[in-house]
């Protein structure tokens, strides 16, 4: 018998253990409060460290205040299980069109040969084709990249297919072929020798291409496209380009099977030095415009270059939600985490984003919704272009399937390109009311925050088979870059007029607005962690008392507060499957980067506050290659990190996962001329390199950059 229950099309579970989680929370609160208690009444007389002693009263009312903070994504977290069985019975193929939108910037730091992956796996994934459209926009507006896409598009005639009659997964070629052997099982050898020499063949040609920076003369003879780089153009000044290099409407454009296509484009929206690009945001709103023409599916997705897809089931997945019949209609957009595969079983810098992805996205999704994170995220095209909920709004789900018989192809990429100039959005709402809004490092988080203002939830989808897998940060350099993007682009928005308590007050629940400001007042609490580290070491050499002696009671909420807030988070860093030694990596970081990528993020959104410096975006790298971020050009202000962190000052992870920095002249044993770099010595060094010295003296050694 049919039940409401059993019409729903995805359930909402709640995680367990929440009673004793919150007994725990209540002890610490209690505890947090016996501390604030203490410091308020043992006020010591003016000159014997009075001073000190109330700046470890306000440092730890921000600690607690932050502490409350984390506790609104703790309290009752939640899971989404859809049931794509049902949606199958009930929908059959009758589904939405999905526009889906890569983005890519550079193809130094990105390679080519890894984008088109990516866009290979998404155009593979288990979805009617002719309902699917795959856009890539090119930001380096690089004639490598068009030619691997060019590349791409012919090896997909044999690609896709191979992947739907196998029912391979993954579906990124690139991934798939340097897996394990036991794949090949599925096909005879020859079917699988013959299509990886395909893909080895055209990797190969893709790889010379890029290295010898030239396309041949008669591969340009090939496609009209690459004509549009005949003239003298570079990355920053060049005419807008759109080539669909399949067309999904089109009788022909079928698969070595016979089987329709998806449809393909490649896009350089226009550039200019005199007009600002906006990066990865101008780039998905030209993407917003050139789809409505071409295709207009009312389902965007969109992922960065290096996130392929992991599970050929996502789109069906994220349809559970969009089309229930119950609460779809509230749903705005479905984020899937952020996932990495090229993490180190310890997760020497921390990067795995496990806590943030297992506790606090899922407790988001329990107070209104998870943030948008960027990337591996489903939206309504409408909501993207500046929709608000209102009860009785239908989504017109037959949209997006345009009548064969419309213009050429020609006429079509004539027409768009109009909307992908840098004129276009003057004198509009483009960037602010319509798109992804522009200024702010994290554009993502903050158009998904003005989504919630209006009205709309989202839904927070981790399937136990990872849906997206990317390419996080290796290097520290890396990590602290990334860091000091997201700290600073979360804390300009905790000071601008979208401060989630402003903008959102009426509008979200106060725990969506406190789950934003987590992240919003990571930057600040850098300046909090060193006063914490620093005048307490300097009273203890002066004989200061900053807290109680161990022989007082006051010593109990110190001390407890301290080892249950610890063995908390070693409890959820575990739970969510790091190691004891990448929880220890992760709290180590925690440190390095609040001391740095943190401090520069409040350094770099004060002086963006005054109008001292422009925003960035400092791409990061997907290669391990040193030369190739040598060869990267700074922006101007990130300067002073780059000079602290480029490989020339030799700040790089070893193999074995050790800081071998510098030479020392240290006798380490069985170290030879390299040695162990400590916390502390991180951050000496790093004022040694702001200084801009290089060699210097500490208690340790000498030292000299290699
Ligand atoms: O001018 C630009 C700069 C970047 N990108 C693309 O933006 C994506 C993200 O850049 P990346 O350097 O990989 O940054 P991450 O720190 O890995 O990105 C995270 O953080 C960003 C916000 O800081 C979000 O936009 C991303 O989706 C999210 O994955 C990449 O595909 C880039 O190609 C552009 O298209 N144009
Ligand atoms: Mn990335």
């Amino acid at each position: 018998m049919e039940t409401p229950e059993s019409r729903r099309l995805f359930a909402t579970e709640s995680l367990g253990g929440r009673a004793l989680y919150r007994l725990h929370a209540v002890t610490v609160a209690a505890g947090i409060l016996l501390v604030l208690y203490y410091r308020a009444t043992h006020v010591p007389a003016a000159g014997e460290g009075r001073a000190a002693w109330l700046g470890m009263l306000a440092a730890e009312l921000w600690y607690s205040a932050y502490w409350v903070i984390t506790q609104s994504v703790r309290w009752s977290p939640v899971h989404r299980r859809p049931f794509m069985e049902r949606l199958a019975a009930r929908y059959g193929e009758r589904l939405p069109c999905v526009d889906i939108f890569v983005c890519t910037a550079d193809p130094q730091s990105e390679p080519p040969s890894h984008v088109i992956s990516t866009v290979l796996s998404l155009m593979a994934y288990d979805y009617p084709a002719e309902k699917l459209s795959v856009y890539l926009s090119d930001d380096g507006g690089s004639v490598l990249t068009f030619y691997a896409m060019w590349e791409a598009s012919s090896f997909a005639k044999h690609w896709i297919p191979f992947c739907k009659r196998y029912n391979i997964e993954p579906r990124s070629p690139a991934v798939y072929f340097s897996g394990s052997d036991g794949l090949q099982d599925l096909c005879t050898p020859k079917e699988w020798s013959l299509i990886k020499d395909m893909y080895d063949e055209m990797t190969q040609r893709i790889d010379t291409v890029v290295m010898s920076g030239k396309i041949l003369e008669e591969t340009k003879a090939n496609h009209k496209g690459f004509d549009e780089w005949n003239m003298e153009i570079n990355s920053k000044d060049h005419q807008p380009i759109v080539q669909i290099l399949i067309d999904g409407k089109d009788q022909n454009a079928v698969d070595k099977e016979g089987n329709v296509l998806p449809t393909l484009v490649y896009m350089a929206r226009e550039k200019r030095p005199q007009h600002h690009h906006n990066f990865k945001a101008g780039a998905m709103n030209a993407l917003i415009r050139v789809s409505s023409v071409i295709s207009n599916s009312p389902i965007i997705m969109n992922v960065d270059c290096d996130m392929y897809s992991n599970n050929k089931d996502t789109i069906r997945e994220s349809l559970c939600f969009f089309l229930d019949e119950e609460t779809g209609h509230k749903i705005g957009f479905v984020q899937y985490p952020q996932n990495y595969n090229n993490m180190t079983k310890n997760n020497i810098y921390g990067n795995s984003l496990e806590v943030i992805n297992k506790v606090e996205l899922r407790g988001l999704d329990s107070v209104g919704g998870p943030l948008y994170i960027g990337t591996g995220c489903f939206h309504r095209r409408e909501i993207l272009c500046g929709r608000r909920f209102t009860k009785d709004y239908k989504e017109d789900w037959n949209g997006g399937i345009k009548d064969k018989t419309q213009e050429s192809i020609h006429e079509i990429e004539e027409e768009v390109k109009s909307l992908a100039t840098c004129t276009y959005e003057h004198g509009t709402q483009w960037g602010d009311e319509i798109g992804l809004k522009y200024g702010c490092p994290v554009e993502d988080v903050i158009t998904g925050l003005a989504i919630h203002c209006r009205g709309w939830g989202s839904i927070y989808s981790s399937p136990t088979r990872p849906a997206f897998l990317g390419v996080g940060p290796a290097t520290l350099a890396q990590t602290l870059l990334q860091h000091k993007r997201w700290s600073e682009g979360n804390f300009s928005i905790f000071l601008s007029k979208y401060c989630s308590y402003f903008f959102g007050h009426g509008k979200i629940g106060l725990r969506l607005q406190m789950g934003y400001s987590i992240y919003g007042l990571w930057a600040p609490n850098s300046l909090v962690t060193l006063y914490y580290v620093i005048i307490p070491s300097l009273a203890l050499l002066k004989g200061t008392p900053l807290f109680p002696e161990m022989a007082s009671p006051w010593i109990a909420p110190f001390i407890y507060v301290f080892f249950v807030k610890n063995l908390y988070s070693l409890y959820e860093a575990l739970s969510c499957g790091d190691t004891l030694k990448g929880w220890w990596n992760g709290q180590r970081m925690w440190l390095v980067k609040r001391i740095s990528s943190y401090l520069f993020g409040v350094i770099d959104t004060l002086r963006k506050l005054l109008g001292l410096s422009q925003m960035s975006f400092a791409v990061s790298s997907k290669v391990s290659n040193e030369d190739v971020s040598k060869r990267r050009a700074s922006p101007n202000h990130d300067r002073w990190l780059e000079r602290i962190l480029s490989p020339a000052h030799s700040l790089r992870a070893a193999s074995d996962h050790r800081y071998s920095v510098l030479r020392s002249n240290v006798p380490e044993k069985g170290q030879g001329k390299h040695t162990v770099l400590s916390n502390v010595n991180f951050y000496w060094f790093c004022c040694v390199g702001l200084c801009g010295r290089d060699s210097c003296t500490n208690s340790l050694g000498s030292y000299e950059l290699v």
